[in-house]
C-alpha cells in the first residue's frame, strides 16, 4: 500500500441501484474514471478514512473497492459508506474522500445477513482505528479545506 494515503475527489453517481439502503448501509458510488485512475498498487478489497460530501464536514467513512463478489459484478467500483447520517441523498455533489488504512480483501458470503454483519464489523473496526492519532490528523488535512476555500458568496 505505497498509496496511501490516498486522496481522491468526484461527482457522487448511482450505483448498481441494489439497494444497499435496503441493507441500511448506503454507498455512495465513484463515477468509472475514478475507479479506472486508482493507483495500479491500491488492490481491491475494504478501506477506512476520511470523507466530506461538497464543503461539509469531514466523517470516517469506510471504502469497498472491488468487484463485489457476493452480487458478482463485472464492473470494478469504488462505494464510500459515510458514518454520518444525512438529512437527504447528495446524487451529483462532490466527495471527496482520504484512503488512510487497509482493513481486508473483498469476500463472498453464505448470506445476505453475513455480508451485513461483515459491513457493520468494518464500520466498527474504522471508528476504533481513525481515532488513532497519526489518522486524526488526516482529517485536518489541506486536501478538505480547499473546496471551502474557493467559495466566495460574494465577499
Ligand atoms: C465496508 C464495506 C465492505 C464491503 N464488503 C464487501 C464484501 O466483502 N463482499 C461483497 O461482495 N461486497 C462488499 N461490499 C459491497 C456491498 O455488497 C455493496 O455496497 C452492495 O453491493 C450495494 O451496492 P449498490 O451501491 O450498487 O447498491 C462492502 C461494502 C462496504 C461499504
Ligand atoms: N451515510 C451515507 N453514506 C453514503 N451515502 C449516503 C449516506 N446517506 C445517504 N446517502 C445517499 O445514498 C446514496 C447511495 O445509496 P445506495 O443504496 O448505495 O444506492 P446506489 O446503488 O445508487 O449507490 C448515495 O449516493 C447518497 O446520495
Ligand atoms: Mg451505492
Amino acid at each position: 500500500m505505497r498509496h496511501l494515503p490516498y486522496f481522491c475527489r468526484g461527482q457522487v453517481v448511482r450505483g448498481f441501484g441494489r439497494g444497499s439502503k435496503q441493507l441500511g448501509i448506503p454507498t455512495a458510488n465513484f463515477p468509472e474514471q475514478v475507479v479506472d485512475n486508482l493507483p495500479a498498487d491500491v488492490s481491491t478489497g475494504i478501506y477506512y478514512g476520511w470523507a466530506s460530501v461538497g464543503s461539509g464536514d469531514v466523517h470516517k467513512m469506510v471504502v469497498s473497492i472491488g468487484w463485489n463478489p457476493y452480487y458478482k459484478n463485472t464492473k470494478k467500483s469504488m462505494e464510500t459508506h459515510i458514518m454520518h447520517t444525512f438529512k437527504e441523498d447528495f446524487y451529483g455533489e462532490i466527495l471527496s474522500v482520504a484512503i488512510v488504512g487497509y482493513l481486508r480483501p473483498e469476500k463472498n458470503f453464505d448470506s445476505l445477513e453475513s455480508l451485513i454483519s461483515a459491513i457493520h464489523g468494518d464500520i466498527e473496526e474504522a471508528k476504533k482505528r481513525l481515532d488513532l492519532p497519526e489518522h486524526l490528523k488526516l482529517k485536518e488535512d489541506n486536501f478538505f479545506r480547499v473546496p471551502k476555500s474557493k467559495i466566495m458568496n460574494g465577499h
